[in-house]
């Protein structure tokens, strides 16, 4: 198992530059509907003071059943290729993805799961620890989706309550259209709010909303990330009087998620 802690490595491609804050998929089921960065977090990046938050990996899990393209949606992602030939993951996989947000560098470490019960017991010994799950469908296979529930709650059993991002995301875009398509979203859109996550629609084959969906995951990752970082030197440095201190007043809806996330 690789450090927590990365070297620093050469300058990111241009596409993983993240300047401005990705938008969602559906307000219909969003995790945050802001369009901007929390402001102590714009204010921590322009004054390069994000403590650890560039040397770590941010950790994602993706589950779902087998078939539905969790693999393909990474390897789209990471590679930018797609494979149509179905080769089944035995146990767990991982790609570590390199982003600048804000102008500071951040990394995500995706891990691929299998879906075969058989690979199961293997692959759940790896939950723990995630700061974001995504939980995948197949947008043509309607089961896929109610099983969804099950992953999910299987993955949150290794994690701290409320401590992960949810994602519910359903893949082969491409496969559907029209009212078929509009259909299952719905079902999804609603689903997605039982389970507090946030959906989106995807095609690895055509690259549909790829990278946007993981533009989307890795700034609300970062932007807790910094927000952590912040919190946890504010509370061992107390007498801090530079401004970063974080305030204590109540929650607002900008900074309400990422202080109940604060366990992550
Ligand atoms: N048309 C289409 N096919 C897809 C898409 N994504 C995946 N597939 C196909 O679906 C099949 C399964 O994809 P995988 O990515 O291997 O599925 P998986 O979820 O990783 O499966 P396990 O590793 O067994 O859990 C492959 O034949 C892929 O080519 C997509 O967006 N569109
Ligand atoms: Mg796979």
């Amino acid at each position: 198992m690789r450090s927590s802690l990365m070297p620093l490595g050469p300058p990111v491609s241009r596409d993983r530059i993240i300047t401005n804050f990705p938008k969602w998929y559906t307000p219909d089921a969003c995790l945050q509907l802001k369009e901007h960065f929390h402001g102590q977090v714009s204010a921590a990046c322009q004054r390069r003071n994000t403590g650890t938050v560039g040397l770590k990996l941010s950790k994602v899990v993706v589950v779902g059943d087998l078939y539905v393209g969790k693999t393909s949606l990474i390897h789209r992602f990471c590679k930018n290729v797609f494979d149509r030939d179905y080769k089944a993951t035995i146990g767990v996989d991982f790609e570590i993805e390199r982003f600048e947000i804000a102008g500071i560098p951040y990394s995500l470490q995706i891990w691929d799961t299998a879906g075969q019960e058989k690979f199961k017991c293997i692959a759940s010994a790896y939950y723990r620890g995630a700061q974001v799950i995504i939980t995948a469908f197949d947008l043509t296979d309607v089961q896929t989706l109610e099983h969804t529930r099950q992953w999910l709650e299987d993955a949150l059993r290794e994690n701290e309550a409320g401590s992960c991002f949810i994602f519910l995301v359903g893949t082969k875009k491409d496969l559907l259209s029209g009212a078929a398509c509009e259909q299952t979203e719905l079902e999804a859109v609603h689903l997605a709010n039982e389970m507090q996550a946030e959906y989106w629609s995807v095609s690895s084959k055509t690259g549909e909303n790829v990278k946007a969906f993981f533009s989307r995951v890795a700034a609300l990752a970062f932007e807790q990330s910094v927000l952590q970082d912040l919190e946890k030197r504010n509370s061992t440095r107390p007498q801090v009087g530079d401004g970063d201190l974080i305030r204590t007043s109540p929650e607002t809806q900008e900074n309400k998620r990422p202080s109940r996330l604060s366990c992550c």
